[in-house]
């Protein structure tokens, strides 16, 4: 049996984000088109033999070791389910900002889930480990499946699509986080006034209508986090000033990404928003390691 499996844990960015409605679980129905990006943790997972504990440590110290952390849970969760008889070592070395609306805390429960089913070598479909993602997060299946997907009903109903081809973006996350639960929390369906158009998205995208990506970008829960911090905004104005064809912020916030044409003009923003927001990250589109050209942990 192998001794430690490491998988990549990228983060996602959502390139058009609908809520469609409220559900009587309080949860609600979604349409959004999910992007992974280039920008990711890694995740090292071992078995002890010696007993059943979860021991979790990370590269950054105010990260949760115990059962708050999301790999944490998703160990335990797949020890249940699949009736494993002995504890995890699980390391994450963490590069994606942390409650920034790319899905950090998801992808590294992806990236147990996966890689305790292959340290295992458990004969189970891909499926089966959405399901129990699903258990621990709306995003967690998006994470487990990647690439690009039109992601409906909480997060979970993935129809995979062609992925963005390679772009430039340049992340800004601003110095604070937002809980995604008071963002739905404080969502007012009656006051959305844009709403993206989702089927124009997915045929830009198939056609690499750069432009019309570019147009079509939109998420209804800028209402949201805009209103509460309107630094996020100015960051989109600022993203703009600096170059970017497009801006978006990503999920519930507070993170920006822009769109670039090419390194240098992303670089020279990236300069002049490192000044002020130190957790800016020049990434690119991913869509699985073959299309790949590089191995980027937002190292610029
Ligand atoms: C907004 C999005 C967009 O991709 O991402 P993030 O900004 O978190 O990255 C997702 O919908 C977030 O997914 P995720 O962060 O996994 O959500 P969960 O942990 O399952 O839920 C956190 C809270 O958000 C609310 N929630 C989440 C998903 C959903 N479809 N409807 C909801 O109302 C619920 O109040 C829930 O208690
Ligand atoms: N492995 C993890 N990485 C990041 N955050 C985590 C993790 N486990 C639990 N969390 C918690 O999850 C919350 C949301 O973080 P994160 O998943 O990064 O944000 P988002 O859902 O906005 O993408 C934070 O309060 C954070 O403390």
């Amino acid at each position: 049996m192998t001794a430690a499996v490491t998988v990549k844990a990228h983060a996602k960015i959502n390139l058009t984000l609908d809520v469609i409605g409220k559900r009587t679980d309080g949860y609600h129905d979604v349409e959004m088109i999910m992007q992974q990006i280039s920008l990711h943790d890694v995740v090292t997972i071992s078995q002890r033999h010696e007993d059943l504990a979860i021991n979790l440590t990370s590269t950054v110290s105010h990260l949760p070791t115990d059962s708050t952390n999301l790999a944490y849970r998703a160990a335990m969760l797949m020890r249940e389910v699949y009736g494993i008889q002995s504890g995890f070592n699980i390391h994450i070395e963490k590069h994606i900002p942390v409650a920034a609306g790319l899905a950090g805390g998801s992808t590294d429960a992806a990236a147990v889930i996966t890689g305790i089913a292959k340290l295992m070598a458990l004969p189970v479909e891909t499926a089966s480990l959405e399901a129990v993602g699903l258990k621990i997060g709306a995003d967690v299946p998006f994470c487990i499946r990647g690439g690009c997907v039109i992601a409906r009903g909480l997060g979970e109903i993935l129809e995979p699509i062609k992925g963005l081809e390679y772009v430039w973006l340049l992340l800004v996350k601003p110095n604070f986080g937002v809980s995604t639960k008071e963002v739905y929390g404080n969502l007012d369906l009656s006051a959305i006034k844009a709403k993206p158009n989702t089927q124009a998205m997915v045929a830009a995208i198939r056609d690499n209508q750069r432009m019309t990506v570019i147009s079509e970008l939109c998420n209804v829960l800028e209402t949201v986090t805009i209103k509460r911090y309107p630094e996020v905004g100015m960051i989109k104005k600022q993203l703009v000033s600096f170059g970017a064809e497009g801006v978006l912020m990503s999920g519930s916030g507070p993170t920006v990404f822009g769109f670039f044409k090419d390194l240098n003009r992303a670089k020279l923003a990236h300069k002049k928003m490192k000044r002020f927001y130190h957790q800016s990250y020049i990434v690119t589109t991913y869509n699985g390691e073959i299309s790949h050209k590089g191995d980027m942990k937002g190292e610029f």
